[in-house]
């Protein structure tokens, strides 16, 4: 079967868009893996199935795929992409949309230089809601990893991450931690985890791992989950520059239920058919 797709990318996390309004497809885990593996597929972090929308107030609704098939209730930067990719198949004329997820409403604002701003709405803190298996809401927990005692943040963005503050980035041991985090029983879900270093009030650097593909580039999610946790800290100003491998993010949040808006680039790589 002959599926179209463009393919993009925010900020280096990558993206297979496909439009199943105009294709009548239905895409099963398997195919997803088959179209995100990196030798015998498109390759990328996330398939993005475009959808009529299912609530009123919405103007469209995607499904989120992570590379190894999984079905994920947000992606900050799959939704920029996303915005971009309805004006340039010409599916809206609005530069402004509601658009639905799994897990919320999100308002979707091109700006200029194929930039957009997203509105994730506001953060999740209640460990149930994560999920993460604890029964008191905390800014920051204890997370025993291996023999290690860390410290980390459970925030939900509309998906879960565990954020640790780091002096560096670099650090050659966060490959180990990341995955040892993203599968930590405690999550009952799995989480993204996310490495936070503070240069200072409004800039960090930021690496994440990402649950159901790994380290990525970028993660948007990731981003306002280090922020919001690095604002909460007493850390960070409301307004911060994140610094990812594959580039820059500006994430807002005021604190309390106000919601986060991130806003950063949107590329177009090529377009094409790949047969399943
Ligand atoms: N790359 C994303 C997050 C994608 C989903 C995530 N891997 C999950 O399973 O929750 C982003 O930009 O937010």
């Amino acid at each position: 079967m002959p599926v179209k797709f463009t393919k993009m990318h925010g900020a280096g996390n990558d993206f297979v868009m496909i439009d199943t309004i105009s294709q009548r497809i239905k895409l099963r885990p398997r195919d997803i893996r088959r179209i995100a593996d990196r030798r015998r597929g498109v390759g990328c972090d996330q398939v993005l199935l475009v959808e009529p929308p299912g609530q009123p107030e919405a103007d469209f609704r995607y499904r989120i795929f992570n590379a190894d098939g999984s079905e994920a209730g947000q992606c900050g930067n799959g939704a920029r992409c996303f915005a971009r990719f309805v004006r340039h198949r010409r599916l809206t004329h609005l530069k402004k949309m509601v658009v639905e997820t799994g897990s919320s409403l999100m308002t979707l604002t091109l700006r200029d230089n194929h930039e957009v701003e997203v509105d994730m709405g506001p953060p999740v803190f209640s460990p149930s809601d994560v999920p993460f298996n604890r029964d008191q809401e905390a800014t920051e927990y204890k997370l025993k990893v291996a023999e290690e005692q860390l410290r980390v943040g459970a925030v939900s963005m509309g998906n879960p991450h565990a954020v640790l503050r780091v002096s560096s980035v670099d650090d050659g041991s966060l490959e180990r931690l990341g995955e040892a985090i993203r599968s930590h029983s405690d999550f009952p879900e799995g989480t993204n985890a996310g490495f936070l270093e503070v240069v200072d009030r409004q800039k960090v650097r930021l690496r994440v791992f990402e649950r159901g593909v790994g380290e990525t580039e970028a993660c948007g999610s990731g981003a306002c989950a280090a922020v919001v946790y690095g604002r909460r800290m007493g850390w960070l100003d409301d307004r911060v520059t994140v610094e990812l491998t594959g580039g820059k993010l500006t994430v807002q949040w005021t604190g309390g239920n106000n919601p986060v808006l991130m806003t950063g680039p949107t590329a177009i790589s090529f377009e094409g058919t790949v047969r399943l």
